[in-house]
């Protein structure tokens, strides 16, 4: 037997040689070629795919080899997809791997060019980019299979449009936020210090220079403490002096101390005198850097030392940490991250990574931000965390520690990845074959006797919000084709009273046609949007437009779009009992258009809700100054492995 029929024989006897011939020309398209991608491009290639495309934004980290099979070290800073591509082709002479190296949400990857798969594999890290997929897969009614691990963790989920759930039918967790004067004022764990560290200090001082006053404004709408609000306005202005030492060539060695004392003591200071503050917490100690330096300062101690040694008088370190003081030589662990640094340690390394950061900003890096695998922010947030943890009678961490916090880190496991790779292949196979009676959502558990467990497939939840939309495209020329056009070309005929939203923008209600004569362009409405256009009545379901450009071919003098032929027949709808699953709530909910003084911004679902107090936008617009919060879901679970802060 050749090579190649060798190389095919089980994948051949297993699939059955219909099956097999037919792999060889489905178009599959993998998403992602880091962890799992890597898995799945290998397992792909060798069941006998024969056109692959693979696409991934990413550069190869050293920290990707030990998990990531087709990079070696010499590949480090290439594209992960060009890479991956190159290291799997020669598994099956036959395969073409079309790599591309590019954010899956750029436009160019339209809803036309998702039709142009059998196939749709995630192997993604993300929700933002698995969220975005689900959706470009439910317009194009392509099928998709979702995967993730965590540690020892992993899923499989099929995903095809009115057959099953998509990934959107059900609410997933929201990343945990901090309230900011937790987060800027009253620390009390070790997180609340590091994500200071990573996002607040490490973007005042090595950031783009804006303004922070939104997110003070924003705080204050909220409720927190007007006096702390003025304090923190006040500290954020002082930046500017330390922001220019540290990209002055002339005060670089004074640069760092400056910024600690600014820090450290000052601002801690300027805290203190807000005796209402500490009435009910433990006031924080201002750090004195001659004398840590000295080795003459007593750090302050932690809360449960100092509340351990009024019970019983001795002088204990919890959880094997000091606060401050290393612990001698004995029991301390080899590996030099996983040291505890003493409190003067962790004034040097303050001082040297701020030195190391700043160097880079005199060499021409414009900003810098944080980054587990880049060593220099890494030590600065680990020193920056401590340090202020020290100042408020936190425990220290270790750089070991601080990594896994601050980037959110679950050890990646080859193996659980390899597994749920083999999972996403089987599962492909049965939307392939349209078993969809075999289709199950797969799980890897913590049962040694049972380590994989599936679950029969939910239908489409009614009152989803992507899946339950009917889809269609308009090819346009959206420098010419105005709102007004479009929508009324879709609807035809049909002349119900409707919404038209871009996202979570109001483009247009029955009351306000403001926009219908503007062209999609000026709305900021291109290649790649989604036009939604809702029954106001709530009868009828959702048209989701997606906006694509005209074809070269199309005539100079015809109109400047070309509408779905035939038009498209959205479903009568039931009325759900429940609100509709919620889109989690999104980091920001500003979007810049040209022009966007006519455009009002609210939650997508909160259309479908049809309440009367969000029907005209200038109502939605007051209830947003107001700052009120409108939750479409009272079920959304905090996940606390996620920490974001904005
Ligand atoms: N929007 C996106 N477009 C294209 N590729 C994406 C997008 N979002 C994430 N990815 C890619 O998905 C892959 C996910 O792989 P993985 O979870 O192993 O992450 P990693 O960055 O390689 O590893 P780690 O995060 O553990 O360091 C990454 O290679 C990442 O670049
Ligand atoms: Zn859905």
């Amino acid at each position: 037997m050749s090579t190649a029929k060798a190389r095919s024989a089980h994948a051949k006897a297993i699939l059955g040689p219909e099956l097999h011939a037919r792999l060889a020309s489905t178009k599959i398209l993998l998403v992602g070629a880091g962890g799992i991608g890597c898995e799945l491009l290998k397992n792909v290639v060798l069941t006998g795919f024969g056109e692959i495309t693979l696409l991934d934004l990413d550069t190869i980290d050293l920290s990707n080899l030990n998990r990531q099979f087709l990079f070696r070290k010499k590949d480090v800073k290439q594209s992960k997809a060009l890479v991956a591509a190159q290291s799997a082709a020669p598994f099956n002479p036959d395969v073409r791997i079309k790599p591309i190296h590019a954010n899956i949400k750029e436009p160019e990857f339209d809803v036309q060019w998702f039709r142009g798969f059998d196939i749709v594999l995630n192997a993604l890290d993300n929700l933002d980019a698995r969220r975005h997929v689900n959706k470009m897969c439910m317009a194009a009614q392509v099928p998709l299979v979702e995967s993730g691990t965590a540690g020892y963790l992993g899923q499989v989920q099929p995903l095809m449009k009115d057959v099953t759930e998509c990934f959107d039918c059900v609410p997933k967790p929201t990343p945990k936020t901090f309230p900011v004067c937790t987060i800027r004022s009253t620390p009390s764990q070790p997180i609340h210090c590091i994500v200071w560290s990573k996002t607040y200090l490490m973007g005042q001082l090595f950031g783009e220079d804006e303004d922070a006053g939104s997110e003070l404004d924003d705080a204050e709408k909220q409720g927190e403490n007007a006096q702390e609000i003025a304090t923190l306005r006040k500290e954020a202005l002082a930046f500017q002096a330390v922001r220019q030492a540290l990209r002055s060539p002339n005060s670089k060695d004074a640069a760092a101390k400056m910024v600690f004392q600014k820090i450290f003591d000052s601002d801690i200071r300027n805290l203190l005198v807000m005796s209402d503050m500490w009435r009910t917490r433990t006031p924080p100690t201002p750090l004195d850097f001659d004398k840590i330096v000295e080795g003459s300062s007593d750090p302050p101690k932690t809360h449960s030392e100092a509340m351990h040694t009024s019970v019983n008088g001795s002088d204990p370190m919890p959880n094997g940490q000091t606060n401050g003081k290393a612990p001698s030589g004995k029991g301390q662990p080899s590996l030099k991250d996983q040291r505890t640094l003493s409190l003067k340690d962790n004034l040097l390394l303050f001082v040297s990574s701020t030195e190391r950061l700043a160097a880079r900003l005199q060499a021409g890096e414009e900003t810098i931000s944080f980054d587990k695998d880049d060593d220099d922010t890494l030590d600065f947030v680990t020193a920056a965390s401590n340090l202020r943890s020290t100042a408020y009678g936190i425990q220290v961490k270790t750089r070991w520690e601080v990594k896994e916090m601050a980037g959110n880190i679950i050890p990646a496991i080859a193996t659980t990845n390899a597994i749920i790779a083999g999972l996403i292949v089987l599962q492909a196979l049965h939307l392939l074959r349209r078993s969809y009676d075999k289709l199950r959502n797969v799980y890897i558990q913590f049962k040694p006797a049972v380590p994989l467990s599936t679950v029969n497939l939910s239908p489409p939840n009614p009152a989803c919000g992507i899946c339950r939309d009917t889809y269609t495209s308009v090819l346009c020329d959206p420098s010419r084709a105005t709102l007004g056009d479009v929508v009324k070309g879709v609807l035809g005929d049909d002349d119900r009273e409707v919404s038209v939203y871009e996202d979570k923008r109001v483009l247009s209600d029955p009351d306000w046609d403001d926009n219908n004569d503007r062209t999609l362009e000026s709305l900021n409405v291109t290649r790649g949007n989604f036009l939604s256009i809702v029954d106001e009545e709530g009868e009828w379901g959702t048209i989701s437009v997606a906006i694509g450009l005209l074809p070269e071919s199309h005539p100079a003098g015809a109109p400047p779009f070309v509408l779905p032929d035939p038009p498209p027949q959205p479903s009568r709808k039931e009325k759900p009992n429940l609100p509709p699953p919620s889109t989690p709530p999104r980091a920001s909910l500003k979007r810049s258009a040209p022009d966007d003084s006519d455009i009002v911004e609210s939650e997508p679902s909160a259309k479908r809700m049809k309440a009367d107090v969000l029907a005209s936008p200038s109502k939605k617009r007051r209830l947003e100054e107001d700052g009120l919060v409108l939750m479409d879901s009272a079920t959304d679970v905090l996940d606390d492995n996620v920490i974001e802060i904005d």
